[in-house]
């Protein structure tokens, strides 16, 4: 293995790969302590140990789900790697020379749960993500009814988040990984069984990160590989520099709107189940404030993309046309 690390989730202690990057550790606070909702209403990500968020999940695991999750279809991606990079379906013909990274297919949590095991043979690795809806059995829904609603929608509420989106149901192998990219949602990250590290940037770190083109299938995702970073293509990653931490059981890690963040499943601790909790942004304040912060420089970003992009009405013409725009007069 390459050169590692260590990391703590404040109870065990984990060896995980070293990247070129430098990062902090992310505090870990009581939900009961100030500074925790501090950070939370300035936007800052803060380790919850003990929100009991889905403390009426803690005894799921793969045999638990599969004998009362019931016989509904959920979404499940194949990787010949480690790495599970998202895509949107919808904007592959933008882009007529993109290879899908991974593939993806409805699975009954049967087949899932046979295609693991069989899976680790052909070193084919599997990542089912899922919303949960209501086509799971009654004793799921009487765990989810039991999730800590009251404590989650109490910083909803405060901190003026806007509805909740959806909860995804994440199930991983050990080692798989999420490459970094950010998420247009508030987040309340939930750990139900076994360890994830997270790698999250703040958005001012939007230069060192070089994420594709807003039409881009991978839109949101970073063109950087952390594990062979080409400095050539993207020289400003040297500087890129983040925040860590690993979450363990009964972990909320909340994952500002805009943050961008890399999930590990620790390789050799076994797989991962964990629930989301997303949330639309807070609504855009009447009164702007100058200057403008750096999410807000990103959601320009996007608008203007989009709208070249648009106006060009062909996603060939957009890179040229950039470049002719900014190479050389923007020094
Ligand atoms: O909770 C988050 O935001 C994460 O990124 C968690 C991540 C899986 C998310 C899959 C995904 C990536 C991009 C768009 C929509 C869904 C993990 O835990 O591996
Ligand atoms: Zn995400």
């Amino acid at each position: 293995m390459s050169q590692t690390t260590r990391l703590t989730d404040g109870r065990k202690s984990f060896e995980v790969k070293k990247y070129t990057f430098s990062t902090e550790v992310i505090p870990r606070l009581s939900c009961h302590d100030p500074e925790c909702e501090e950070r939370i209403e300035n936007g800052l990500p803060v380790v919850i140990p003990d929100a009991n968020l889905v403390a009426s999940a803690r005894h799921w695991n793969l045999d638990y789900l599969h004998d009362n999750i019931g016989d509904g279809k959920f979404m499940t991606y194949f990787s010949n790697s480690k790495k599970f990079k998202y895509y949107d379906d919808k904007k592959c013909p933008n882009i007529k020379s993109f290879k899908k990274p991974m593939e993806q297919e409805e699975l009954t949590f049967d087949e899932f749960v046979k295609k693991i095991n069989k899976g680790k043979s052909k070193g084919q690795r599997l990542y089912l993500q899922q919303t949960l809806n209501e086509t799971v059995g009654k004793n799921i829904v009487s765990d989810f009814l039991g999730f800590n609603w009251n404590w989650v929608t109490a910083q909803q509420k405060k901190n003026s988040f806007g509805p909740l989106t959806n909860n995804m149901l994440l199930i991983g192998q050990e080692g798989n990984i999420t490459p970094v990219h950010y998420d247009e949602q508030e987040n309340f990250f939930a750990q139900v069984y076994g360890y994830k590290r997270f790698i999250l940037f703040p958005p001012e770190e939007f230069p060192n990160l070089y994420p594709h083109p807003t039409y881009h299938p991978c839109d949101r995702q970073s063109q950087v590989d952390f594990d062979e970073p080409d400095f050539e293509k993207f020289p400003k990653f040297r500087n890129a520099s983040g925040f860590e931490t690993v979450v363990g059981p009964g972990d909320v890690l909340y994952i500002p709107i805009y943050w961008w963040h890399q999930v590990e499943s620790i390789p050799n601790e076994g797989h991962t189940i964990s629930v989301t909790f997303w949330y639309k942004g807070r609504p855009t304040p009447e009164k702007v404030t100058y200057p403008l912060n750096a999410h807000q420089k990103v959601a320009m970003m996007r608008n203007i993309e989009k709208m070249i992009a648009q106006a060009l009405n062909n996603p060939d013409e957009v890179p040229e046309f950039m470049q002719n725009m900014v190479l050389g007069r923007y020094t």
